[in-house]
């Protein structure tokens, strides 16, 4: 099978464009689902302490370099640092806690999840009274601090971002010593990320897409609302190109340089998913799904509107 490409980061460091996403893979499934994906091929794996699924992830990671099938040195682990652990004497345990959950001793990439932070040394979503999360102001850029020195101990071999706006981005920029190499952030037709991908990568920063393909069961998705999947048009496309939606949304990310982590537990689409790399998009198809794009936001973390820092709100990208 042809291999996946692989991008160098600013840093020099090498990362598989196409990975696969954990969040809301059960306990009881995502064993299964690394082993098959490692299986398959996937040496990319994108994790985060608030998907309560890491030891799980941890478990198969294991195995599977227990059996032969990979070494560590092959694969590349991302997680990401949880907003109620953002105040910089927390961030230390915060990721030793991750590695010990997934089994490993470095991770290649930890990511702040959100620039806005909550109360810390609670619930991961500590609410009030009346079920409104509970901010904590630590500013990120000291969060930021407390991790390069755990990058500089090889603890994470890079740092980088998630949900970071422009002007959050060039904030971290211009305080960082160690330099994020990576945003991660929603990205598909609806949300395209044009502007942002390229303000990124003029500051030497890749983006990662997720919810790649529309996030179909993210749980605040409304009864009967229309999911990007089921597009009449991108399902012209594909049934034109002989793919999947799927595979045309992943082959989409992937001829834009961007990197690309979609979630699934089951072997067949876990397959299917990683079955882009033997066809390309001509340019004029890019062009016509770039044309879909509506601002249309699937992950607008509501629950932390009002933040100070809450990265949809006032700024344009
Ligand atoms: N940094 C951040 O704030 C965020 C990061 N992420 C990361 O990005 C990853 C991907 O995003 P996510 O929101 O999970 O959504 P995706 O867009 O990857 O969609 C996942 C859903 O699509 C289904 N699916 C997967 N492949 C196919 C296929 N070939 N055909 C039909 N359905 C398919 C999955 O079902 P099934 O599993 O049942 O097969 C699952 O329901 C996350 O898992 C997480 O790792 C996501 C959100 C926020
Ligand atoms: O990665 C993510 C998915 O789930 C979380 C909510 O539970 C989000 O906050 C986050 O962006």
């Amino acid at each position: 099978m042809v291999k996946v490409p692989v991008i160098k980061l600013s840093n020099g460091k090498p990362i598989p464009q196409l990975g696969l996403g954990t969040w809301q893979s059960k306990p009881g499934e995502v064993v299964q689902a690394v082993k098959d994906a490692i299986d398959i091929g996937y040496r990319h794996i994108d994790c985060a302490f608030v998907y309560g699924n890491e030891p799980e992830v941890g478990e198969a990671i294991s195995a599977k370099i227990a059996e032969g099938v990979v070494k560590r040195e092959d694969l590349f682990i991302t997680s990401k640092l949880w907003n109620t652990f953002h105040r910089p004497d927390l961030v230390r345990g915060a990721l030793l806690k991750t590695l010990q959950n997934l089994k490993l001793d470095y991770l290649d990439l930890y990511l702040i999840h959100w620039p806005q932070a909550y109360k810390e040394e609670g619930e991961l979503f500590p609410a009030d009274a009346d079920g409104k999360i509970q901010f904590s102001d630590v500013d990120y850029l000291d969060t930021w601090r407390a991790l390069e020195p755990l990058a500089r101990e090889g603890l994470a071999r890079s740092l980088g971002l998630s949900n970071f706006n422009s002007k959050q981005v060039e904030r971290v920029l211009q305080a960082a010593s160690v330099k994020p190499v990576v945003n991660q952030v929603e990205c598909h037709p609806y949300l395209n990320q044009k502007r942002l991908q390229e303000f990124c990568e003029a500051r030497g920063i890749k983006l990662t897409a997720y919810s790649p393909l529309g996030s179909p069961d993210r749980p605040w998705a409304k009864p009967g609302e229309p999911q990007l999947m089921d597009d009449p048009k991108l399902q012209t496309l594909a049934a034109r190109l002989g793919k999947t939606v799927a595979q045309i949304l992943i082959r989409y990310q992937i001829e834009r340089g961007i990197i690309v982590i979609p979630k699934s537990v089951t072997r067949s689409r876990i397959l299917s998913n990683y079955q882009v790399l033997d066809f390309a998009l001509a340019p004029e198809d890019v062009t016509l799904i770039d044309s879909f794009h509506c601002n249309g936001r699937l992950v607008p973390m509501t629950a932390s509107l009002g933040h100070k820092y809450h990265p949809f709100e006032n700024d344009e990208f």
